[in-house]
């Protein structure tokens, strides 16, 4: 259920704060891990996405395994009681402190993003006479159609190992005893909404793994990465995503070799709906432009998503009633882009109404920032009220 189901409590409450709707985060969930079962995929979740001690709480009991960018986030997947063995640790630039610490743990696999991290692991797997297990993060030149600022996949980023550089990865494995090519990995993008891109992309890792077989290495794991968008325009249309049309495209199109496992790194599908960005009206102006503002008490160091990519996440009013009119909804922060919204369609906006900011469990308070020494933003979760 979605904050205005408990308009009554939150009204009680200090904003701004994050509200999770706790029911609709475990039905995500179940209905991601049944839909990726049906073909025996792995969901691992991208812990980037929100890292709250709660959800990570409700990761863990869904049975995900978890995708790291930081040796912290592999920290706060052991401590969080995740298992070491469905660890997949993906940063584009790995401190030596966080690989050793994860080769430490024997976490599942390093998704290495460079030719020189692969003799970086080596090394520092050599050290304490350990073998690391490793997939190639190949970079397969696939356009997402998504923001460019989230596009992680085409030829000119710096994620991954280029296609152009995947003979010269081969031959240094060669000469590396202390890693162990176990997959390749492969991240094209977020908020993906198009099915078609993930067929596209299906093709494309179709023809790699091909290559592979060719070089006669075989491939135990392919990790397809995340991606899957949400509706941030219609927030209750479509609470959970489709998982099933994601799985089935990839089940329908991607070739994989008996006793192969599919892995998948997923963030914003399985949180961005259940969270939501609750915040009081402070006070309320009219510019000389004639625009009607609302500046509440959140801003972008609780959501930095409108600033950061001109995001648009549906903003209502839990408390205002009458005929709608557009607002510039706007926070405290001592910066111009710190708007959530240029026209939001709001009730007519008093001092002290409450608004909620939709669609933001995902890369929303885990993006938090002290800036202007503000507070960090609150949780409040749908089963404590
Ligand atoms: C390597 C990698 N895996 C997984 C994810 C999670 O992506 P999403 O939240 O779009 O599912 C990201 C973030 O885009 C990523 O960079
Ligand atoms: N933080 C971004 C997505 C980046 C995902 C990480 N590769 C967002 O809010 O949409």
């Amino acid at each position: 259920m979605s904050a205005r189901q408990y308009t009554d409590q939150l009204q009680k409450l200090d904003t701004p704060f994050y509200f999770y709707d706790m029911q609709l985060l475990a039905d995500t969930l179940a209905k991601a891990v049944a839909e990726a079962g049906k073909y025996g995929y792995k969901v691992h979740y991208a812990l980037k996405a929100n890292f709250d001690p709660r959800i990570v709480a409700a990761i863990r009991k869904a049975g995900l395994g978890v995708d790291c960018v930081s040796g912290n986030e592999v920290r706060l997947a052991i401590e969080s009681g995740c298992l070491a063995s469905e660890i997949v640790f993906a940063g584009v630039a790995k401190s030596d402190k966080e690989i050793r610490y994860a080769l430490g743990q024997d976490i599942f696999s390093f998704n290495c993003e460079s030719l020189q991290e692969l003799e970086v692991i080596n090394a520092l797997a050599a050290e304490t006479g350990r073998t690391a297990r490793i997939a190639l993060r190949i970079n397969p030149d696939v356009d997402p159609r998504t923001h460019k600022h989230i596009s992680t996949g085409q030829a000119d980023s710096k994620f991954g190992i280029s296609y152009t550089e995947i003979n010269e990865a081969i031959r240094s494995l060669n000469r590396l005893p202390n890693i162990r090519i176990v997959g390749i990995h492969f991240h094209i993008g977020s908020q993906i909404t198009d099915m078609e891109v993930f067929g596209n992309f299906c093709v494309k890792v179709n023809k790699i793994q091909q290559w592979f077989v060719e070089q006669g290495i075989e491939l135990k794991h392919l990790n397809l990465g995340g991606g899957l968008g949400v509706g941030y325009n219609d927030p209750d249309g479509k609470p959970i995503p489709d998982f099933a049309g994601y799985f089935g495209i990839v089940n329908r199109t991607l070739e994989t070799k008996p006793g192969q496992t599919v892995h998948f790194e997923l963030g914003r599908s399985l949180v961005a709906q259940s969270g939501e960005l609750v915040t009081r009206v402070l006070y309320t102006k009219q510019n000389a432009a004639g625009r009607q503002i609302a500046l509440v008490d959140a801003g972008m160091t609780d959501l930095i998503r409108p600033a950061l990519y001109q995001a648009h996440h549906k903003i209502e009013s839990l408390t205002g009633q009458g005929p709608l009119q557009p607002y510039m909804v706007a926070g405290p922060v001592c910066e111009s882009s710190d708007v959530f919204a240029k026209e939001a369609l709001l009730p007519e906006v008093k001092r002290g109404d409450l608004l909620t900011i939709r669609t933001a469990g995902a890369y929303g308070s885990a993006m938090a920032s002290r800036y202007n020494l503000r507070d960090l933003p609150r949780s409040v979760y749908s089963d404590e009220l």
